[in-house]
């Protein structure tokens, strides 16, 4: 016959495996990492502009301070960020991407980016109404290397961009759709015609678009007449009390970032 010793409880924490998006990725290293890169440190992330969700110009509002949202000089672009102060912008990361999540395929806006869980399993963010997304919604597509300056990626189940290259005040921020995507909308990679003097990208020293920046958002408008409409619409006296102070970027939350993502549809 066993008598049955009293066994001592057995303590231990269960480590999971580290989850595709868990990783962050160092340029200087060229390596990934989880958290903090043990050379360069905590990666910055710049937050948003606090506003309350639902706000009808919640989008333009949550911009951080530095940047701004205008017509694109892309054309038929519509609306696009650029960077508006002195000092260039590199080693940040913006987001989550905000808008509504879904698991339905069928979230097909041109603002809905595709999150993996897990493999062959899929969620969808998508940004298109403005009460519910942020600023990254109107970050347009590259049309070619050169030009691209942001890298979306996945990081624990979001989505994030970072500055992949050195952006001068006066750029609009641009980053990749993924090919499927950007062929879908009709993107034609290498479209921006440096060579000929056809360059349509708005750089420093460029002839600029014509730009009204409104006083009490961040949103800039073409026309001092769609100005006056946009006040009138969205800022009655007194002005909406989350409008951002103008500043440089203040990067606020330093976590890190990582690799490139497909946008959805
Ligand atoms: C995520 S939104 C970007 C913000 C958009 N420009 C706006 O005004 O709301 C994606 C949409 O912008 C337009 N877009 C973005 N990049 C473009 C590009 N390089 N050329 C033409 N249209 C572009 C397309 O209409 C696309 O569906």
């Amino acid at each position: 016959m066993y008598s049955l010793r009293e066994r001592k409880g057995l303590e231990y924490q269960e480590v999971g495996e580290p989850q595709n998006d868990d990783y962050l990725y160092c340029e200087k290293c060229q390596n990934f990492f989880i958290d903090t890169c043990a050379v360069h440190g905590a990666p910055m992330f710049v937050k948003d502009s606090p506003v309350d969700r639902g706000h009808p110009n919640h989008s333009a509002l949550t911009l951080p301070p530095g940047l701004r949202i205008g017509p694109s000089s892309i054309p038929e672009a519509g609306l696009r960020v650029w960077y508006e102060v002195s000092e260039q912008l590199l080693g940040l990361h913006f987001g989550p991407y905000k808008g509504q999540v879904t698991e339905d395929e069928a979230a097909n806006s041109g603002y809905s980016w595709l999150i993996t869980k897990r493999r062959n399993c899929y969620k969808y963010v998508d940004g298109k109404d403005e009460p519910w997304a942020n600023q990254m919604r109107y970050v347009n597509c590259t049309r070619d290397k050169e030009e691209q300056n942001l890298v979306a990626f996945q990081y624990h189940r979001q989505i994030f961009y970072w500055t992949c290259r050195t952006i001068q005040p006066g750029c609009e921020l641009l980053v990749s759709y993924g090919d499927n995507y950007g062929q879908e909308l009709g993107i034609k990679w290498g479209s921006r015609n440096v060579e000929k003097g056809l360059d349509v990208g708005f750089q420093i020293g460029e002839p600029k678009p014509e730009i009204h920046p409104c006083p009490s958002c961040t949103l800039a408008i073409s026309s001092q007449k769609f100005l006056g409409q946009h006040t009138k619409h969205s800022h009655p006296s007194p002005p909406f009390p989350g409008t951002p102070e103008r500043k440089h970027l203040q990067p606020e939350d330093p976590r890190p970032g990582g690799r490139r993502q497909q946008h959805s549809d």
